[in-house]
């Protein structure tokens, strides 16, 4: 069927919407504002958007906002403004059609910068607490006062009051709610303080709250994380008590945001203690200094999440929920700008202020090391401090090379602690598999022109010399019995030479070391002809293929021949003390390699334990454990 109209048809007479205000009303409690609490907000926003109005014209006052709560002695809610009023013309058009906003560009059709409303909806959220609500107004423009009524049922109705009934009504709007009983709560004193203080503290008109003794209280006060403050004064202390309330403990630093191409600026706090690194850190954003959400999540990058920001912005365009921003360019552009000045602050800290950054890097090294590797001038600037560990213990970067002038690590921690143990003191190994470590720890060299070298453990474990010939019968025999030993755990066992010497015993998983222990035994036995052949094939070997599954690669305790208590457990007679300082062995290694022990693992090192103590204090003979 065509969507044109038939020309034979009568022309239908264009009629408007009608809308059912109480619809209307339940899609904005239940869908649109998260809580019915938003009245208080929205009135604040009308008032101060006609305060605003009103300063366009010549002789106007200071904007005043004044709030009286429901009390006992009187149940209306009333909040009035000194802003510019309504006409009576106005208030049918403005306040009775729902969607119909003064506050949008004509043009453009867009929210005007000097005001907060813009969808035309605000005002009808009174009705999530009150089923009536009056308006009685001076327009700034002359004209009769009037008094606009509207009810939930959707009908309204205005009539223009007379001097006598409007006397002391000043220019600007009065408002009035009598609360549902269900509601009333919402517009107590104790609440409407409370909501006040959170939307409107730091409001640019004056908001006074009634007391219950009829005089007025101001509840706004200057915004801390708006202005830059000087070091010492009573400014930056304020700024620094937002800053505590927000994290609930003192920040480890305050930093400056600002972003003039969206009016935005604030304050981001240093977080005093390391988040989880997924927790993206929700900011407490204003929107023309009126609390738009205490959590809104997308202004900051990221990787950001060892701040909390405090923020304002004139520039953003929020949601009809007023809850969050639409996530257009100029958010985007927002977030990167604030990104870049967490960046330039903590490259001056770099320069100017190490204390406070080798501070914030013990705390929040992880975020730290993410923005690193993506940025090289970050990262000439961070790395020095950047935490690492090593084989001869914890240090930072730039300690490490300036004592060694090099840097050599491995690509995971499995690899780190295989070879940690047999690293030479004077050329310690820097553990790359903690999450970023590996990627910062390649850019050194780009960076500094200091050498980084990645080794791998079968080149570390190079040097498991086998022993000398003369002495492969005794060790063949050794290794037998210490393989019997450990049936249980079904460990193979090879003895080798290694530093230092006083380790007796090394627990060996990295394939391509196992695949050489095996490579060295069958050359043992194959000397010659055989030898070569396994070697060349051993070189072009890169992975895994046919021949190598014929090869034992499981793995393996490799005890040290050059260690004097493995040759002296090699004389050892007494089968038990032999098979129990075996397993002794085993269990040390683990332990050294942090390799998770199995239930089986800790049965035998506690046999073993409880066996050795027995025989040291000469029970042995009497119950060893099996
Ligand atoms: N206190 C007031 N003084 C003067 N005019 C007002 C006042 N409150 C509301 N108005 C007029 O009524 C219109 C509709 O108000 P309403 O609160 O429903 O929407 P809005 O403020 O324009 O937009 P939003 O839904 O984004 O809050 C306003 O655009 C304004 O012209």
């Amino acid at each position: 069927m065509s969507l044109d109209t038939p020309e034979t048809s009568t022309p239908a007479s264009a009629r408007p919407f009608q809308v059912d205000l109480r619809g209307v009303v339940d899609l904005l409690s239940r869908h649109i504002y998260s809580s019915p609490q938003v009245y208080l907000r929205e009135l604040l926003q009308n008032g101060r958007d006609a305060v605003t109005a009103r300063q366009k014209l010549p002789d106007a006052p200071a904007g005043l906002l004044r709030i009286s709560p429901v009390t006992d002695a009187d149940p209306v809610f009333r909040f009035t403004d000194n802003g510019v009023g309504l006409t009576a013309t106005q208030a049918a058009e403005l306040l009775s059609t729902v969607g119909r906003s003064s506050k949008r560009d004509e043009v453009l059709n867009l929210r005007r910068e000097d005001f907060l409303g813009q969808f035309g909806v605000g005002l009808l959220s009174c009705f999530m607490v009150s089923d009536e609500i009056v308006v009685r107004s001076r327009s700034a423009h002359g004209e009769a006062p009037i008094e606009w009524r509207g009810h939930s049922n959707g009908t309204f109705s205005v009539r223009e009051l007379s001097e006598a009934e409007a006397a002391g009504l000043p220019v600007g709007t009065e408002i009035s709610l009598r609360p549902r009983p269900d509601d009333a709560t919402l517009l107590s004193p104790a609440r409407v303080r409370e909501l006040t203080e959170r939307f409107g503290r730091y409001l640019p008109v004056d908001v006074q709250l009634e007391q219950g003794d009829r005089s007025w209280e101001s509840v706004t006060i200057p915004a801390p994380f708006l202005e830059p403050v000087a070091a010492g004064s009573a400014h930056e202390e304020a700024q620094l008590a937002l800053g505590t309330e927000l994290l609930g403990a003192r920040p480890l630093a305050s930093i400056e945001i600002v972003v003039p191409g969206t009016e935005t600026r604030g304050i981001a706090y240093v977080l005093p203690y390391a988040p989880p690194p997924s927790a993206r850190q929700a900011s407490r954003v204003y929107l023309g200094r009126m609390l738009l959400d205490e959590r809104v999540e997308d202004l900051l990058p990221d990787w950001a999440f060892f701040v909390r920001c405090v923020i304002n912005t004139d520039g953003l365009s929020p949601t009809a929920s007023r809850e969050s921003f639409v996530n257009n360019e100029a958010l985007e552009y927002t977030r990167t700008e604030i990104g870049n000045a967490l960046r330039r602050w903590i490259m001056l800290q770099a320069t100017t202020a190490p204390h406070v950054l080798s501070g914030l890097v013990s705390v929040h090294q992880l975020a730290l090391k993410s923005m690193a590797v993506h940025d090289d001038e970050l990262a000439a600037l961070m790395l020095p401090w950047l935490k690492i560990e090593t084989s001869a213990g914890d240090t930072t970067i730039g300690e490490h090379l300036e004592r060694f002038g090099e840097l050599r690590y491995t690509d995971t921690v499995d690899e780190f602690r295989q070879v940690a143990a047999i690293a030479s003191p004077e050329s310690p190994v820097v553990n790359g598999g903690y999450v970023y470590d590996a990627a910062l720890l390649r850019q050194i060299p780009a960076l500094t022109g200091q050498s980084v070298t990645r080794i791998e453990v079968s080149d570390e474990l190079d040097s498991l010399e086998a022993p000398p010939l003369h002495e492969r019968q005794l060790t063949a025999a050794v290794e037998a019995r210490a393989e019997e030993a450990l049936t249980t755990v079904q460990t193979r066992v090879s003895i080798r030479s290694f530093q230092p010497a006083d380790l007796p015993a090394l627990y060996v998983a990295d394939q391509a070391v196992l695949r050489r222990i095996e490579r060295t035994k069958a050359a043992d036995i194959a000397p010659g002809l055989w030898s070569q052949v396994i070697s060349t094939n051993d070189r072009l070997l890169t992975g895994k293929n046919s021949g190598e599954g014929e090869r034992d690669v499981r793995a393996r305790l490799c005890l040290n021949w050059s260690s004097p208590l493995v040759r002296r457990l090699a004389e050892l007679d007494d089968p038990l003390v032999f098979r129990r300082s075996i397993e002794l062995l085993y269990a040390q290694a683990m332990l050294a390699g942090h390799r998770p022990l199995t239930t089986t693992d800790r049965a035998l090192m506690t046999g073993a334990l409880t066996d050795l103590v027995q025989l040291s204090i000469g029970l042995g003979d009497q119950n060893p454990t099996d």
